[in-house]
């Protein structure tokens, strides 16, 4: 199971690959994901958004996770399991058979939709916490149609089952309203702002984007924590356009249609109502196809 001090480094969001009619592919996945695994990743996170866990059966995660941990062989590469979803009774099931199916930790997101109160929130996190499987919060208000107060981010912070938080909460406001109070680590969850984001004492970050350029996406956060900040920017500005362009359309369209076109997966495929990339965009990723 993972610990706070776990919680450093490129923890890359996979993709969950389809083939054309839809069904899940584990032939990709394993080739994919195996891949990864050479590339010295701190951890993995599956079925999260990018692996467009709204139109995933639990079914499939479990073959989802078993296929992982086939794949990471004799080097020991953590696996978090998004299990959040806005039902807290749903997210405790979820939790405590990801722990049993071997998750290290579980992803949870802010609950969506309904709105609850900030009350009703901490309550969630504090049932998840409680299920002995470690938790990793997830803000994402863009998303959840809630945005957390930091006083509330703090305490759901400070619960003894919750290790550290994925910030995607689009700028740094709350990591520096955490200011230097922050009790577990914060992982950069906006790809785009991960410089910024370690810059304000995140220890990494959760990305989407890092299953291309992975080497890449390593080297920033090793640079920034051996003090070398001028050539973690530079890494990271090398970054830049591609992970612009990968947002340009809803995650994971662009980065399944680039991940296709460099043959780790045999289709683009997502599940409706995501839809596939434009012919426009298409162009613009063509160019990150041979890296
Ligand atoms: O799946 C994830 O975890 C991520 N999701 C974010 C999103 O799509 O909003 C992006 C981030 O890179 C990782």
């Amino acid at each position: 199971m993972l610990s706070a001090a776990d919680l450093k480094g490129i923890y890359v969001a996979v993709v969950t690959p389809f083939l054309s009619n839809g069904e899940l592919d584990l032939a990709s996945y394993e080739r994919y994901v195996g891949h990864l695994m050479e590339l010295d990743i701190d951890g993995l996170v599956v079925a999260g958004t990018t692996g467009e866990s709204p139109t995933i059966a639990w079914e499939e995660v479990e073959a989802l996770v078993r296929a992982t941990r086939n794949a990471r062989g004799a080097r020991s590469v953590p696996i978090v399991v998004g299990t959040g979803t806005n039902s807290t009774a749903d997210t405790v099931r979820r939790t405590e058979m990801a722990g049993r199916i071997g998750a290290d930790a579980a992803l949870v997101v802010t609950p969506y939709y309904s709105r609850p109160s900030e009350a009703g929130i901490l309550e969630h996190y504090r049932r998840a916490s409680r299920t002995g499987v470690p938790v990793i919060a997830y803000e994402i208000p863009a998303r959840t149609g809630v945005r957390l107060s930091a006083g509330t981010m703090r305490t759901i912070l400070e619960l003894e089952g919750v290790i550290g938080l994925k910030d995607s909460s689009g700028s740094t406001q709350l990591l520096r309203e955490l200011g230097g109070s922050i009790a577990k680590p914060v992982l950069c969850g906006d790809d785009s702002l991960l410089f910024e984001m370690l810059e304000q004492g995140a220890s990494g970050g959760i990305s989407a984007s890092a299953s291309v350029r992975t080497k890449d996406f390593i080297e920033v956060c090793r640079q920034f924590a051996a003090g070398n900040d001028p050539a973690a920017r530079e890494t990271f500005e090398g970054l830049r356009s591609l992970i612009e362009d990968l947002f340009r359309e809803p995650n994971p369209s662009p980065l399944k249609w680039l991940l296709a076109r460099q043959n780790l997966l045999a289709d683009d495929t997502v599940r409706l109502p995501l839809s596939p990339i434009t012919p426009g965009l298409q162009a613009k990723l063509s160019r990150y196809v041979e890296e």
